[in-house]
Parts: C-alpha cells; structure tokens; sequence
C-alpha cells in the first residue's frame, strides 16, 4: 500500500503553487479542483442538478456553468453552498478514488483537497499537510488573482474552516508568507524525508 498524503489550506493559501512543485518532482497528485471543473462540465449529472436548482441565468452564452456567476451566489449564501457541494462533492469523490487506483505501484500519492478538514476526508490519509499564510497576505493574494473586492475576498475566505484551525489539525505545516522559493525549500526537505 502506498501512503496517501493530503495536502491542503485556505483559499489562496497556496496549495497550488505547492502541489504544481511537488508534480514537478514526480510524484502524482490528485488535484479535487481539477475534478470538481469536470462534474460541472456540459453533459455530465452534475451540470444537469446545478443548472435545474440554479436556473439559465448562470450559464454563458455557450451554454456552459458560468464559474463567477455561480461563484457569486454560493460565497455569500451558506444554503446554496451548501446544495452545491450535495451535488459536486460525491462526483468529485467518486473520480479521485478511481483514479488514486492507478498510482498503487507508487510509494506516495498526494491529494490537493481544499476542503479536507471540512469534509472529514482527512481520515482516509496517512499524512496531512496545512499551506497557510497570514490573513493580510491571503487577502491580498486572493483579491489580486481573482480579481475581487475586499468584501467578496473575505466572503470566499469566511466560507471555509479557519486556516488556524487546518494548522492545527494537519500533521506538518508549510509557511508560504515568504516567496515561492522559501515555499519550494520546506517542500524539498518534506519530500527528501519521506
Ligand atoms: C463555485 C465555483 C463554481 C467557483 O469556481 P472558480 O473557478 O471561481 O473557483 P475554483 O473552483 O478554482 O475554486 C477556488 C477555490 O475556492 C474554494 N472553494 C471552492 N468551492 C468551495 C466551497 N464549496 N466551499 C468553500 N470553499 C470553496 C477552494 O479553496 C478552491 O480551491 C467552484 O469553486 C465550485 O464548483 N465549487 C463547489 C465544489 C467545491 O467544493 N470545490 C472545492 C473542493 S472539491
Ligand atoms: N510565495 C508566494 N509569493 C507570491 N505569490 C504567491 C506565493 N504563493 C502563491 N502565490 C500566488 O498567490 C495566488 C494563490 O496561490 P495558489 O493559486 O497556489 O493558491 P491555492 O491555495 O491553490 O488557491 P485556491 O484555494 O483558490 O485554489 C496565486 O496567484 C499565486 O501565484
């Protein structure tokens, strides 16, 4: 069996910048973002759920799931939330589980679960791992690649479990504050100790 090591944080936090380094290194990762993009794409049952329950207005002029649309509603409203992930989490679920099946030969195999502590999927990992950063830093990180307000930066990030709170709860902590280096240094002696 190999060991499964889950890797997460808050939004913006860097689990991204984290996990393409740790890919770059060659060891496979499971991204849960990646697969909650494809139960939402046209023709899956997810896309069908959402667009039932949120109505045509989110969709684009190709008919696709507006992101930011549906972004909007889901950040600021904790009962829409939470009906979006009783649709997408189970699909999302369903197709990392299959496909961790094909990396069994490797020793490692890292998930990037935004929601791991949320979701109690901690439990199904040997390892976990918190990317955190200080509040003013995750404000600024998120409002400047999503281009968003400070008030709807801070709605997304009140919309997840306190990063203090996946510090605590992880088995070992990156600090990304400093630069992508620094992070990509506590990354390489995580992996040189595994
Ligand atoms: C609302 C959606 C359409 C917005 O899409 P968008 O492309 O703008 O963001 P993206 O999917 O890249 O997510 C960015 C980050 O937002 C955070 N986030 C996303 N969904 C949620 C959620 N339901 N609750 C809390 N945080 C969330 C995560 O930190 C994630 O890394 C999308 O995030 C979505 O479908 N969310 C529901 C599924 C989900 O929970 N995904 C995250 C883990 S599986
Ligand atoms: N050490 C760093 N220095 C400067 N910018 C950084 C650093 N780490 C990440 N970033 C930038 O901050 C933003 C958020 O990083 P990233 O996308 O990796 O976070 P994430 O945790 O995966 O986010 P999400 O939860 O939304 O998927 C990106 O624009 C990224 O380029």
């Amino acid at each position: 069996m190999n060991k499964v090591i889950g890797l997460t944080g808050g939004i913006a936090s860097g689990k991204s910048t984290a996990s393409d380094y740790i890919k770059s290194q060659g060891y496979p990762v499971l991204d849960a973002d990646i697969y909650s993009r494809k139960a939402l794409d046209k023709g899956m049952p997810g896309y069908k759920k959402v667009v039932d329950h949120f109505g045509r207005d989110i969709l684009d002029e190709s008919f696709e799931i507006d992101r930011k649309k549906l972004g909007q509603i889901i950040f600021t409203d904790k009962s829409e939330r939470e009906m979006l992930n009783s649709i997408v989490h189970p699909e999302v679920r369903r197709m990392m589980n299959e496909d961790q099946t094909r990396f069994l030969e490797e020793s490692h195999v890292f998930l990037d679960i935004p929601l791991l502590f949320e979701n109690g999927l901690d439990k199904n990992c040997d390892i976990t791992i918190t990317v955190f950063v200080n509040s003013d830093v995750q404000l600024a990180r998120l409002m400047a690649r999503n281009q968003l307000s400070k008030v709807d930066a801070k709605a997304r990030i009140n919309s997840q479990m306190s990063l203090e709170e996946k510090k605590k709860r992880a088995t070992y902590q990156f600090d990304n504050n400093g630069s992508k280096t620094d992070l990509y240094a506590q990354i390489n002696d995580f992996l040189n100790s595994l």
